[in-house]
This record gives C-alpha cells, sequence and structure tokens, in this order.
C-alpha cells in the first residue's frame, strides 16, 4: 500500500497573525512555482491558535494547497476552561489536523500520555485528524530503551481508539534530543523506531491498520537531510519545527525528491 506523505511545519510560537500572511503566501508561490498541487504529498501548516482564522482565510480564498493543523487542544469539551481551545472551535475554523502530546507540552505541562489520549479522541470526534507525538530523551536513549519507551507511549496514546480511527491517524516520531538541536537521528534511527511502531499497531489492532497508519519523523528535518530520512520505508513524512519557518526551505521539504532505492 502507498501512503501519502505528510510534510507539516510547526511553527511553535513564533509568527504573529501579520507575520503569518506573509509567510503562507511566500510558501504558496514557491510551490505554485514548482506546479505543485498536492496530489502527491500533504504540506500542512501548524500555527499558533490566534495565526489560524487568518491562515485559514488565505488557504481558503486563494485555494492554495495548504492543510491547516493546531499545535494543541483541550481535552474538554466546553466551559469554565480558562485558556483552552475546543476540538469543536478547531473543526469549525476548518482545522483539519491537530498535533497531541508535543514533547514540549509533556515537558512544560505536564502532559501524560493519559491525557494525550483524550486530546486524540476529541480530535477524531470532532471529524480532525490528530498527529500524536511520541519520541524519547537523550537520557533513555543512551540507556538503550528508545523503543521499549516509545512503544508504551504509542499503546498509551491510543488506548480505546479502534482500529479505524488508527489508520487514519499520523503518528509523529520526535527524540526529544534531536528537536532544534541540530542533532539529526540518522535515517537507521528514524526507521528502527518508525518500523517498531509499525509493527507494534499490527501487533495491537491489525496489518491492515499498520499498512494505513501514517509515521512521521521530527528533529532538525531540513531540505538537505529530508530525502534520506524519506527513503526509510516505514518514514512516510516529516515534523519539522525551525526549517518550517523559512518559506522557501520548508517548499524544499515539501517538495523533496525521492531517491533511487
Ligand atoms: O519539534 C519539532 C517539530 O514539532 C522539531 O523541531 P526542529 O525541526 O526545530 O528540530
Amino acid at each position: 500500500m502507498t501512503r501519502k506523505p505528510i510534510m507539516a511545519g510547526n511553527w511553535k510560537m513564533n509568527l504573529d497573525h501579520v507575520e503569518a500572511t506573509g509567510m503562507v503566501q511566500k510558501l504558496a508561490w514557491t510551490l505554485a512555482d514548482k506546479e505543485f498541487d498536492g496530489s502527491t504529498v500533504d504540506c500542512v501548516v501548524v500555527p499558533p491558535f490566534t495565526d489560524l482564522r487568518t491562515v485559514q482565510t488565505l488557504i481558503d480564498g486563494e485555494r492554495m494547497p495548504i492543510t491547516l493543523a493546531a499545535q494543541d487542544v483541550s481535552e474538554h469539551d466546553s466551559g469554565a476552561y480558562t485558556g483552552e481551545v475546543s476540538a469543536a472551535m478547531l473543526a469549525k475554523l476548518r482545522v483539519k489536523y491537530v498535533v497531541v502530546g508535543h514533547s514540549e507540552r509533556r515537558q512544560f505541562h505536564a502532559e501524560t500520555d493519559e491525557v494525550v489520549n483524550t486530546k486524540a479522541a476529541k480530535v477524531l470526534a470532532a471529524g480532525m485528524t490528530p498527529i500524536i507525538c511520541v519520541g524519547e530523551g537523550l537520557d533513555i536513549r543512551k540507556e538503550g530503551r528508545h523503543v521499549e519507551y516509545t512503544l508504551n507511549q504509542v499503546r498509551g496514546t491510543l488506548a480505546g481508539l479502534t482500529a479505524e480511527q488508527v489508520a487514519s491517524l499520523v503518528i509523529a516520531y520526535e527524540p526529544v534530543w534531536a528537536i532544534g538541536t541540530g542533532e539529526v537521528a540518522t535515517p537507521e534511527d528514524a526507521q528502527e523506531v518508525c518500523g517498531a511502531i509499525r509493527k507494534e499497531v499490527a501487533d495491537l489492532y491489525d496489518d491492515a491498520t499498520a499498512e494505513a497508519l501514517r509515521i512521521q519523523y521530527g528533529g532538525s528535518v531540513k531540505s538537505g537531510n529530508v530525502a534520506q530520512i524519506m527513503n526509510k520505508p516505514d518514514v512516510d513524512g516529516a515534523l519539522v519545527g525551525g526549517a518550517s519557518l523559512q518559506p522557501e526551505e520548508f517548499a524544499a521539504i515539501v517538495l523533496y525528491q525521492k531517491l533511487p532505492v
């Protein structure tokens, strides 16, 4: 089965809604220049909440081949949760993907697998697709427990989801030690864990579900290393931080050329 590659640019807490306009326009121009129409790769931008309306209006108004995503969502439906944004609010803004369980949320906001699992379920219930982030820190990697640790996060964050739901979603493997450090996991490191995740999903569900699931690698991905990483059989895309803030660079990642295997 062929899975459609998905390249997502996570802007994190960068670019206000005015800056976002320039960023998305430059990205769209660069993609249009190369006649990119979104049919071969999903190009996703993940702006801060305050930019979502502006970016959505641009994308829809200009029919850009770019899909909108959010960086987080509330685990609650509505009500007295000051500062939270619900899945229904995001769906109404035509957000298609929602990142849940990013390592920065886990680290700075103490999000557990249980919370991430609840958020993923809310995203699915609202008709959107979660991008569930997993991945180990440096200490775990040094102890050689990275596969076991990451698979435990996979089991925890997928708990209670149906095979159909899991087949539709995206898991992003982001080793924390490779985020924003310039330290890229080797393509073999990425494949080791992404392959193990797919096998775990086959064991938890079935082969068809595992084959359909898309798995991204994230951590210091750039235009210069994306093709090597994408050449690995179980890597279906990238979750890009720093490099997604430069429109030409992110466009080059989206337009990466497949290397001969
Ligand atoms: O955390 C990331 C994407 O969500 C990766 O960030 P960098 O690409 O800046 O390493």
